[in-house]
């Protein structure tokens, strides 16, 4: 049986990130954008990055973040996967992975089919797409869900990931549906914006694990 991958993004505080690393998420992410509730500054994400065993993965998630300042955040947070979730073009990530050992990740706001073939540009230059609703407020992290049923035909052409308004309720049909091999979310683990619930936390990780020990 495969694992199922499962990112938990936006943590901001160590009980949320030790939380996290206990229910079993295989990832959790650390977002540097200012216009984000869950923004961290680079000096408070270094902090957290330290309490992250090495078998759980850090994601630092960045929008539209200049070369200087990429290069600066990835020497001071030393993260595994850089997850670019703005309009950044394959250029821009060819750089970046033919630059560091890294795993470069690029969310996609999936709106229609035509944007789901469109993703395929990025096949030779990212490691992972992770597929979320378009853009609303904020680019990502609007607990908004993308349509399911575009995802069914799509022939994947590198590892993807599921994100969009996804929690502990609907993680479960979502793997069902979907089959994603990884599953992200942060604003459904939320009691407010920005202030994540470890009990959705742990609820989640449950859920996602137990769907897919279902479809063994
Ligand atoms: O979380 C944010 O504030 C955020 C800001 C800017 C870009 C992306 C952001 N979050 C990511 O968006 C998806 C979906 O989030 P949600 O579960 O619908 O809240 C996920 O990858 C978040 O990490």
């Amino acid at each position: 049986m495969p694992e199922q991958l499962i990112k938990i993004c936006g943590l901001t505080t160590p009980e949320t990130v030790d939380a996290a690393v206990d229910a079993g998420a295989t990832h959790i992410g650390l977002v540097h954008f200012e216009k984000s509730p869950r923004h961290l500054p680079l000096e408070d994400a270094a902090k957290l990055r330290t309490r992250v065993p090495p078998h759980v993965k850090v994601v630092l998630l960045t929008v539209n973040m200049q070369p200087k300042d990429t290069a600066e955040a990835l020497q001071e947070i030393q993260p595994d996967v850089l997850q670019l979730h703005g309009r950044e073009n394959p250029e821009w990530l060819a750089l970046i992975k033919n630059n560091s050992k890294l795993e470069v990740w690029k969310a996609i706001g999936v709106k229609d089919a035509a944007a789901l073939e469109k993703s395929d540009r990025f096949a030779d230059v990212a490691h992972r797409l992770i597929y979320d609703a378009a853009a609303g407020a904020l680019p990502g992290g609007n607990g908004l869900a993308l349509d399911w049923r575009l995802l069914l035909n799509h022939r994947h052409k590198l590892p993807w990931g599921l994100a969009g308004g996804l929690g502990p309720s609907n993680v479960g049909d979502a793997i069902r549906y979907t089959d994603a091999p990884l599953v992200d979310a942060s604003s459904g683990l939320e009691s407010a914006p920005g202030v994540k619930d470890t009990g959705k936390i742990r609820a989640f990780c449950d859920a996602a694990r137990e769907a897919r020990r279902a479809m063994a």
